[in-house]
């Protein structure tokens, strides 16, 4: 469905000179400086997928998003979008897509949510029926009732995320790109946003593509991460699968009937123990390898294992890839 091969991005951006003699010098001759934002990047997506698009700051997922969403040209490389070349065969290519970008608006500002709904109606030529239709699901699905007739000025970020959401669902595209969707969302609205892109996944079949910095987001929606790190493609693959290869630990914090004897396993660190608790960290045994070994020592109640949190393991590649 997706399918981007070579691409390459750089902005040119002109320097700004300090002093009065540089820029008096600035108005007759500008330098240039050149960022690589994206270099012979090359990846394909499947119908119905959803993709978690990782990185640091300033790795170019924003730059891949508008590419693919048609806004910027690459320099070189092709992408291909369901048969669109999405920046050539723009007007067509936007009826199949929907664009979330988390810090900025689509909406008109100064006008109630409805009536920007009524003009994004007119610009995709969305007939009446289905309009009422996708709206009275969107209102419904994103808890809308409330506030569709309010400006979208005075609605906080977690509202207009909300409605930014079912602006770009309106004519019920095949493929959401979504730049930082949960972005200053409190804990609540992040996972209304989350329930609602697993739904009109499972349910409509949407391709999405995620960009985003809370792992939180990636957890709980993506089975696949694409991971770049300046402009290019670090890892593509099954999320547990980048766990198994760069996640070094996991914590393991066990209860046990009162024991007044510091535990020591070998091969596990104890990070602390009191008489009823211990929590230890394994690198290289098998978490079943060190409750045998456990339940030799203490009479278990309880145990409860975490992997690495990903953001952990995440500082730890991009140190490594030196990103
Ligand atoms: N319009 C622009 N003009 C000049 N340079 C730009 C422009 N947009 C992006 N860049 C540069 O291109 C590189 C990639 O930026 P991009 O916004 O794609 O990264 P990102 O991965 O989305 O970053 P973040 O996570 O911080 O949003 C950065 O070095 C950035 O400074």
């Amino acid at each position: 469905m997706i399918h981007l091969e070579g691409i390459g991005k750089s902005y040119k951006i002109a320097k700004r000179p300090t002093g009065l003699r540089q820029a008096a010098k600035a108005l007759f001759y500008r330098e240039h400086t050149t960022v690589h934002a994206l270099k012979d990047l090359s990846f394909s997506i499947n119908q119905g997928e959803i993709v978690g698009y990782i990185g640091p700051n300033g790795a170019g997922k924003s730059t891949t998003i508008k590419i693919m969403s048609g806004i910027l040209v690459p320099d070189t490389g092709t992408c291909k979008i369901m048969d669109f070349i999405p920046w050539k065969n723009r007007i067509q290519y936007v009826q199949n897509i929907g664009v979330v970008f988390g810090q900025r608006s689509q909406l008109w500002w100064d006008v109630p949510v409805a009536d920007s709904f009524e003009l994004l109606k007119d610009i995709y030529k969305i007939p009446r029926q289905d309009y009422q239709t996708t709206l009275n699901l969107l209102i419904e699905t994103l808890e809308l009732q409330t506030i569709i007739h309010t400006p979208v000025r005075q609605l906080s970020l977690g509202q207009r995320m909300r409605c930014e959401m079912a602006a770009s669902l309106l004519h019920s595209p095949k493929i959401l790109f979504l730049d930082e969707p949960t972005i200053g969302l409190d804990a609540v609205s992040k996972l209304a946003v989350r329930q609602f892109i697993k739904t009109i996944n499972k349910e409509k079949g949407v391709t999405v593509i995620l960009t985003t910095h809370d792992m939180n987001d990636i957890e709980a929606l993506a089975e696949r991460v694409i991971l770049i790190g300046k402009g290019c493609l670090l890892y593509d693959g099954q999320l547990e699968e980048l766990r198994k290869r760069f996640g070094t630990h996991k914590t393991i914090t066990v209860d046990y009937k009162k024991n007044p004897n510091p535990i020591h396993i070998p091969g596990a660190d104890t990070i602390s123990w009191s008489p009823h608790r211990a929590v230890l960290q394994i690198e290289n045994m098998k978490t079943s390898e060190l409750m045998t070994r456990l339940s030799s020592v203490v009479e278990i109640e309880d145990v409860t294992i975490e992997s690495q949190p990903i953001e952990d393991m995440l500082v730890q590649l991009y140190k490594e890839y030196q990103i």
